[in-house]
């Protein structure tokens, strides 16, 4: 025990500036676990060659074929945490193995490094490590294990406030009463964020402002209560897209990792059995790129190595949901490690601030609780633990720590927003006609009643590749901010390029967020012309290698949807020859984004709600949470709000989190199709609220019209207006040439910066 803690202080503490992670004050048993992994070696143990020696090479020389790690510490490794249970591993896949451990050592390494360079130090530290978790994806599932240190002062505030509260919550149950873990959560905590609801006047052709007072644009239409109609259509397949899709692909997989004290070793010593999962026997999993956990598992495997030690079964009574489906958690754990203990607002800040993936953590000193698990149906208990043996740190007392972990229903579940597989239009196999036309009615479905779903491109794009973008994008962004301004807008024709932090103004209000835009390129460029300059692409290694290729893949997909589309509103072969046209040649958009931690105090959002004015949008973005946010005013939207309404425009809805499903691209329609359906799609409001701990990075394609295309109502969809109308004529409503509807947005951020163009 003393040598973690040991360990630790010298890690993190100095004497003069005492800090400490949030692990630390949850304190748990994984000393011993530490101490048994010394005492292997202590024992007479094989000797632990650091030096790699052991494999005849020099210290520190990375030779192929070789590896530096030697075996014998990983079989130690892999034997005391029962990752491969009976089964042993082979030569090569302990080589292997060591391989891709040095090659992840390294990586990270290099990421700190650069962390500590952009800081102009030559000593890289625990926080530049803890950073990592924070910026790069790939390491994202270190997150709980390399918490961010806080000052010591601070963690004890927090601890303090967080025991107060919860004191006064409850009173401590009698004494004889068994131990049954569980915690009170006011219902509000749950709730969605309550967002201003912000005053705008509705504007037909809303024009974003940069540098504040300018009447610039963004990329941006900004309209309130200005969406498409909505109708139902009749005759439509009416099909429920919210199916399993990638969950069941993940039903076998590990939902939010464990909370883990773990700082050092980086193997959890906390279990989890509600749910059961790889995660029961309390090991890390291993990581994906993504920061997602790999190894599927099945469930009775996962329970034979549940721990009782640390792992009591729930209570009965702890989920109000019992016996209802689990969904696993997909989105990017947020530990208390940080969300909760640093989260804005204190303890529970984190709570308040992330709804659908709540994590509380008690800490009792000599006191059992048993605090009811709120009677709130969208709250979900999904796993508890408690840490023995009682212990204390810096002198206070901790006898038992209960960690939960709550989520309300899975996101699909609870936004409501459909998930739609594109795969059935990958290919023209004969076989699959049917299977493609629900999914274009799915499609034509999802457009009518949101404007909003999610995309299944597992089986299009491999994860990896844009989660290398982002990768890319906080290279980026880490670069001195004269090193991106070299970059800026007004260097070409005020729509290329970079823009700073809080240069765009959505509904007069600066956005927190940084962005770089690429438009596709022109024959002849002139930068004197609005949006007729060239792109500027950063400097880093690979960027604009990996961008374009994304580019080729999203235009691709572009008209692989559109096609789609087409067939969901019943278009002839004809007919979407016809359309075809009008997007063969797609005047592209691609915005890389990155947002810091919107600052509590901000009297603006991380990007102000918006409609997209386009065609298509297919956004990617890193795992966090709770920052996209859509605008709904579907009744089962309100009612999972319950009294979270709020009013844009005409409308009273609710916003609804979009976070990111792996796999997916979450995809929107722009003002464009509300033209070509006449008003039957909707183009819908959506806005970004960034209140987490990290950097975060989104990357919007915007799949555009061609620049002279044509956009009038299709007669497909009057069509389908008139059945349903009991077939009166329905009027065409608006056309527009896009070009001319770009320039228009485009031209006046032109204007500001280069005086009136005169063509
Ligand atoms: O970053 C996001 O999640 C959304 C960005 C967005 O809506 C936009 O750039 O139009
Ligand atoms: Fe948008």
């Amino acid at each position: 025990m003393a040598s973690s803690h040991s360990i630790n202080a010298s890690l993190l503490g100095q004497s003069s500036n005492i800090e400490v992670t949030a692990a630390e004050l949850v304190e748990t048993d994984m000393e011993d676990e530490v101490d048994q992994l010394d005492s292997d070696s202590d024992a007479g143990g094989p000797e632990i060659d650091v030096s790699g020696k052991q494999n005849g090479l020099a210290s520190g020389v990375r030779v192929p074929g070789h590896s530096l790690l030697p075996a014998v510490r990983l079989e130690n490794i892999i034997q005391a945490d029962g990752v491969t249970g009976n089964l042993a591993l082979s030569k090569e896949g302990l080589f292997i193995l060591s391989v891709a451990t040095e090659e992840f050592i390294k990586r990270m390494a290099e990421a700190g490094q650069l962390k500590a360079s952009s800081e102009r130090r030559t000593s890289v530290n625990y926080s530049d490590m803890a950073a990592t978790t924070q910026q790069y994806q790939e390491f994202m599932f270190l997150h709980d294990t390399i918490p961010v240190p806080i000052p010591l002062s601070e963690a004890l505030q927090l601890r303090e406030a967080k025991e107060k509260e919860l004191i006064d919550e409850e009173p401590p149950a009698p004494a004889s009463r068994p131990f049954r873990p569980s915690i009170s959560i006011s219902s509000s905590a749950s709730a969605p964020p309550k967002t201003k609801a912000k005053s705008r006047s509705s504007t037909t052709n809303g024009q974003d402002k940069r540098n504040g007072s300018s009447s610039t644009t963004s990329r941006r239409e900004r309209r309130s209560g200005s969406g498409g109609q909505r109708s139902s259509v009749g005759g439509t397949p009416d099909v429920d897209v919210t199916r399993e899709g990638p969950w069941s692909e993940w039903a076998e997989m590990p939902g939010p990792r464990s909370t883990s004290g773990s700082v050092l070793n980086g193997r959890s010593s906390i279990s989890t059995v509600a749910r059961p999962s790889p995660l029961a026997n309390g090991h890390s999993s291993v990581p994906s790129r993504s920061g997602t956990l790999t190894p599927a598992r099945s469930r009775e495997e996962s329970s034979e190595h549940a721990s009782p030690r640390h792992c009591p079964p729930p209570p009965a009574r702890s989920s109000p949901l019992a016996g209802q489906e689990e969904a696993p958690w997909p989105g990017q754990y947020t530990g208390p490690a940080s969300g909760f203990l640093q989260g804005p607002g204190g303890p529970f800040g984190h709570v308040a601030q992330n709804p659908g993936r709540i994590l509380a953590i008690l800490s009792v000193s000599g006191l059992s609780y048993l605090l009811p698990v709120p009677a709130n149906p969208k709250i979900k208990v999904i796993s508890q633990c408690s840490l023995d043996p009682p212990t204390s740190l810096c002198g206070f007392p901790f006898a038992t720590t209960l960690i939960f972990e709550y989520y309300t229903m899975s996101p699909a579940k609870a936004n409501g927003l459909p998930i739609i597989d594109i795969a059935p239009f990958l290919n023209d196999d004969p076989a699959g006609a049917d299977l493609r036309g629900s999914t274009a009615a799915a499609l034509h479905k999802a457009c009518v009643e949101y404007g909003f779903f999610y995309l299944d491109i597992s089986k299009y794009a491999d994860r990896s590749v844009p989660e290398h973008l982002t990768d890319l994008a906080r290279e980026f962004f880490a670069l001195p901010q004269e090193e991106k301004d070299k970059l800026a807008m007004k260097n070409q024709d005020h729509a290329r390029g970079y823009a700073r932090l809080k240069e765009n103004v959505t509904n007069g209000k600066a956005d927190n967020h940084e962005g770089l835009d690429i438009y596709r390129p022109v024959e002849n460029p002139d930068k004197s012309k609005p949006l007729w300059g060239e792109n500027q692409w950063p400097s880093v290694p690979g960027f604009m290698d990996r961008y374009e290729a994304w580019v080729e893949k999203m235009k691709a997909l572009g008209l692989i949807v559109m096609r789609a589309m087409a067939l969901g509103l019943g278009m002839s072969t004809d007919e979407w020859n016809e359309l075809r046209k009008q997007v063969d040649d797609s005047f592209w958009v691609m915005r890389v984004i990155g947002y810091p931690p919107l600052p509590n105090d901000y009297d603006g959002f991380s990007c102000g709600a918006h409609k997209d004015y386009g065609c298509l949008t297919f956004l990617y973005a890193d795992p966090t949470p709770s920052a996209l946010q859509v605008f709904s005013s579907r009744p089962g939207a309100i009612e999972f709000a319950g009294t979270d309404l709020v009013t844009q425009g005409s409308e009273k809805g609710v916003w609804l989190n979009a976070d990111p499903i792996p796999g997916c691209v979450v995809c929107n329609i722009g003002e464009m199709w509300e033209i070509w359906s006449n008003g039957l799609y909707r183009s819908t409001l959506h806005q970004v609220v960034h209140r987490g701990s990290n950097y975060r990075v989104s990357i919007p394609f915007f799949f555009e019209p061609n620049f002279d295309a044509h956009i009038k109502p299709l007669a497909a969809a009057l069509r389908l207006q008139e059945a349903e109308g009991k077939n009166q004529p329905i009027e065409p409503r608006r056309s527009v040439v896009y070009g001319d509807f770009l320039l228009a947005k485009v031209g006046s951020n032109f204007e500001f910066g280069k005086g009136k163009y005169d063509n």
